[in-house]
């Protein structure tokens, strides 16, 4: 059912959000669609005008493709057009967007994960879980809002960015409760708490998993204090608040999330709610225990990583929140796998193996770097990385000090170079490398460098391919450049590695 731009300007004078409405031929016309695209903007659509980079050429766009009225900080003086002038456009988009899409009440489980690492996976463990007591129990798979891909149900997409803005969140919302879905997942970003883009959703449960140093830039956090606060945030919306006990300033994240209805902790400590211990790698696969006070048992995953029990520590607490049955845990964990993260390639000889990975910041790789010394003991390490350009620029330090210990050589190359020369940063990076005494090599060219390095590791070397996981595309100045994927140029590599073994053809891998 369509509103009125009268009744929006009612929603929002009501939200005490409208400033001095000078409105023209407000009219009965009746709101057709709500974009801030100026691309998606149609006959009847409400268009909002919002961003630091905005244009009043957007607006005039819009209006020219039907727009019937505006919504924004700002007069942009269009003479005849409609408009709503509000005090906070982001304050008031959940509210336009809430309305316009009538998502309805109680119909959707929503579940939430923050943190600097692991909120993909989790997620997807999370899936994993609920997919799993879903086909038991005859319900729909669960909709997915990951930085991999969005799932409601309806729509099936690659994802642009981590957590949408928040009239994307509530069309996918809409999509997910029309397709009979019941329980949704998605990651929560700093910035997305930070620009309000989850405004207004009450999460069931909300996850906390860790805190480090990352996303500190003009662009996105200003300081560290800013990035936390950002992620502490989620607390004030969601009713069971998981939380981390192994995080670092865990105390303090367990004082904000006091103001959730119930706290559940998990992690690798006694104290846990959800404790997991006896952590072990077993013929190649990541097992360990949890005990609680509903249950004790084993589990075991299919991704590689150590660090990933603390992703299945959390997604075992949500569904203990949700009071899933421990069985149904650990068939729904055991077979998830996510694209991109810890992808292990090895020749049939298993004399060269490759893991292309996410890890792209300080945290990840100390705990990559762990992991793979304790999983792959008889192997020597070497990487091949880079650090993205005008941002997140504490990476360059943390990422090259922790490869140039770890490994017998490090390879440096492009990983979304944007504003940056690859050169640079590579040059940057290497300085690091260089105070631990281990040789590296700039290439700019990605391909390039996983290759030099596959051909040159010597026997019983694993290869880690870090920081771009399935992506393909490079951000090189302003724009996307279609990238074949570390995980193709690695498949490529084993295969011409495996054809010059002695016997057999190359497999399919
Ligand atoms: C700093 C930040 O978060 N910016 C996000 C924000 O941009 P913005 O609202 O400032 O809009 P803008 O980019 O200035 O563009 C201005 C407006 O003009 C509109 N426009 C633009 C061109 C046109 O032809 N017509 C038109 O209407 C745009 O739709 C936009 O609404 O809204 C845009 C969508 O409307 C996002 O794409 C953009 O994310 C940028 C690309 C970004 O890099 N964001 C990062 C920092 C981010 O959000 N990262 C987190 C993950 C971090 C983590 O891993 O924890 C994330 O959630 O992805
Ligand atoms: N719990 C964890 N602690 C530390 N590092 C982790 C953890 N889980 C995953 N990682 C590392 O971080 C990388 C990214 O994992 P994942 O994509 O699940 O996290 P994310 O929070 O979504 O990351 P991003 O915010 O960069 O998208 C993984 O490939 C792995 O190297």
């Amino acid at each position: 059912m369509n509103f009125t731009v009268e009744e929006y300007l009612d929603l929002l004078e009501g939200a005490d959000q409208v400033t001095g409405s000078k409105l023209y031929r407000m009219g009965e016309a009746e709101v057709s669609g709500i974009t801030y695209e100026s691309e998606k903007a149609g006959p009847g659509s409400l268009f909002i005008c919002k961003g630091a980079l905005f244009k009043k050429e957007y607006l005039e766009e819009a209006v020219s493709r039907g727009s019937i009225c505006y919504v924004s900080e700002r007069d942009y003086g269009l003479e005849q057009v409609p408009r709503i002038l509000v005090k906070n456009i982001r304050e008031a988009m959940p509210l336009l967007a809430e309305k316009f899409y009538q998502v309805p009440e109680g119909m959707l489980k929503y579940i939430g994960v923050t943190g600097t690492k692991g909120k993909t996976t989790t997620t997807y463990y999370i899936k994993g879980i609920f997919d799993e007591y879903m086909k038991q129990t005859g319900g729909r798979g669960i909709a997915c809002l990951t930085s991999v891909e969005t799932y409601d149900g309806k729509e099936r997409e690659a994802a642009s960015i981590t957590t949408p803005e928040s009239l994307e969140l509530y069309r996918h919302f809409r999509n997910a409760c029309d397709s009979g879905i019941t329980c949704l997942a998605m990651e929560v970003s700093s910035q997305a708490l930070k620009y309000g883009r989850v405004a207004g959703i009450a999460f069931d449960v909300g996850v906390f998993l860790n805190i480090s140093e990352d996303h500190i830039s003009p662009v996105e956090h200003k300081s560290f204090k800013d990035y936390f606060c950002s992620k502490l945030q989620l607390f004030h919306q969601v009713r069971t608040a998981v939380v981390n006990l192994d995080s670092e300033f865990s105390r303090t994240v367990l004082m904000e999330a006091s103001s959730a209805g119930r706290i559940l902790t998990f992690g690798t400590k006694p104290g846990a709610d959800i404790y997991g211990h006896d952590v072990c790698v077993e013929n190649g696969k990541v097992r360990f225990s949890v005990t609680c006070d509903r249950f004790e048992g084993e589990f075991s995953l299919a991704m590689h990583g150590i660090f990933n029990v603390e992703n299945a520590l959390a997604a075992i607490a949500v569904a203990y929140a949700c009071e899933l049955p421990f069985a149904t845990m650990q068939k729904g964990l055991a077979g998830v796998t996510v694209d991109g993260r810890m992808e292990e390639y090895s020749s049939r000889d298993q004399k060269l193996k490759a893991i292309v990975d996410y890890a792209h910041n300080g945290l990840s790789f100390e705990k990559i770097f762990d992991s793979v010394r304790v999983e792959y003991p008889d192997y020597k390490i070497v990487s091949v990385f880079g650090c993205p350009g005008g941002k997140a620029l504490n990476r360059r330090r943390d990422m090259g000090l922790i490869a140039g210990k770890a490994c017998s050589k490090v390879y440096l190359s492009a990983d979304d170079p944007g504003p940056e020369e690859v050169q640079d940063i590579c040059t940057e990076i290497g300085r690091f490398v260089e105070d631990t005494g281990c040789p590296y090599e700039c290439i700019s060219d990605r391909e390039a460098a996983i290759k030099k390095a596959m051909t040159e590791a010597e026997e019983n070397t694993v290869v880690l391919v870090l920081g771009k996981g399935g992506e393909n595309s490079q951000r090189v100045g302003q724009i996307l450049c279609a990238y074949k994927s570390d995980s193709e140029v690695v498949r490529e590599c084993i295969r011409e590695y495996d054809s010059k073994l002695p016997y057999g053809r190359p497999r399919r891998l």
